[in-house]
């Protein structure tokens, strides 16, 4: 290799540098998106890049999605998968699929590739994270119809992360909670349970991985990619449709993040290499940035 390429490398390095040392001991939520958790390989580096955070001394915590493996997993039941305003209609046969989906195969799929790099990890089901309530859906003409068992989540108990979080173990969480009252288990979006935890954590930064660049003007155009706005900004593009469908949880819940407690907020690309990396220690970034 020429000497021009190892300064290369240096500089990058030293480019990361302000950054490791603000971030040292600050913790990041990492929302893992079922969008971006279909290839395996992919989602290997997504891992290896997280023992990364880990091991300069940020504290990571993971909260998964998977809403394409349990609605595959819905179907293979002989079950199809129903949406209203954007939340899986869960009856009791799907809340079994849900948590098996999530439990047996996706948690600790994520966490045995943070281990496969070296990394400490510990898979927390949500309902020992979560408490939820149960809520009402939405229709696409305003009604409010049951969609069965769909929590949100109210509160968080986080003595098990905090342990985990203090003996530097990455928690790895699944979108369940469990039920005020009843302690029963309810289906929680992803994108909200993420950035619930990331306010009661008072995380420094929520990031959401998903299957596109980030956030654009135009879905289907890379060349789109909207760099950094503000919430107003992020306001605007949901009132003219710019944004939608899987993308408006994740912008309300940024919001509602930005407003208690969280720094910044970040929508990524879980399926480009490196893409937490470089979002987080470079200068320009490679995905969307939400900044109060
Ligand atoms: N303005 C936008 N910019 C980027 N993605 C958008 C936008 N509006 C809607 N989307 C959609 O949001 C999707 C991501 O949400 P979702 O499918 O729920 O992913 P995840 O499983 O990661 O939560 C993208 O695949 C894209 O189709
Ligand atoms: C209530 C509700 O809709 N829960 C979601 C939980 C998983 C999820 O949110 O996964 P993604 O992040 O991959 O979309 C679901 O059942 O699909």
């Amino acid at each position: 290799m020429s000497i021009e390429a190892y300064t290369e490398k240096a500089a990058t390095l030293i480019e990361a540098l302000p950054y490791l040392q603000s971030f040292r001991g600050q913790t990041f939520l990492i929302k893992m998106g079922g969008s971006a958790m279909e290839n395996p390989e992919l989602v290997k580096k997504v891992m290896r890049d997280i023992v990364f955070l880990e091991v300069v001394g940020v504290n990571p915590v993971v909260v998964h999605g998977g809403g394409k493996a349990i609605s595959a997993a819905m179907k293979e039941a002989g079950l199809e998968a129903e949406f209203i305003g954007g939340f899986r209609v869960t009856t009791p046969e799907a809340i079994e699929i849900v948590e098996k989906t999530l439990s047996d195969t996706l948690n600790p799929g994520l966490v045995e590739m943070l281990r496969e790099f070296g990394g400490k990890a510990l898979g927390v089901p949500g309902t020992d994270v979560f408490i939820g309530e149960r809520i009402k859906g939405t229709t696409d003409t305003g009604e409010r119809v049951d969609i069965g068992r769909v929590g949100q989540v109210v509160g968080s108990q986080q003595e098990k992360m905090q342990e985990a979080l203090n003996a530097n173990i990455v928690p790895v969480i699944s979108p369940l909670a469990s039920e005020l009252g009843t302690g029963k288990p309810l289906n929680v979006n992803a994108d909200l349970a993420a950035a619930a935890l990331a306010k009661d954590l008072r995380a420094a930064k929520l990031i959401y991985l998903s299957d596109v660049p980030g956030l654009m003007k135009d879905p289907s155009d890379p060349d789109t990619l909207i760099p950094s706005i503000n919430p107003e900004q992020a306001q605007q593009l949901m009132a003219d449709g710019t944004i939608s469908g899987g993308m408006i949880p994740k912008i309300n819940s940024a919001l509602d993040a930005l407003k208690n407690g969280v720094e910044k907020v970040h929508f990524i690309d879980g399926r480009q290499a490196h893409s937490l990396l470089l979002e987080i220690f470079t200068k320009s970034g490679i995905g969307t940035e939400i900044t109060k």
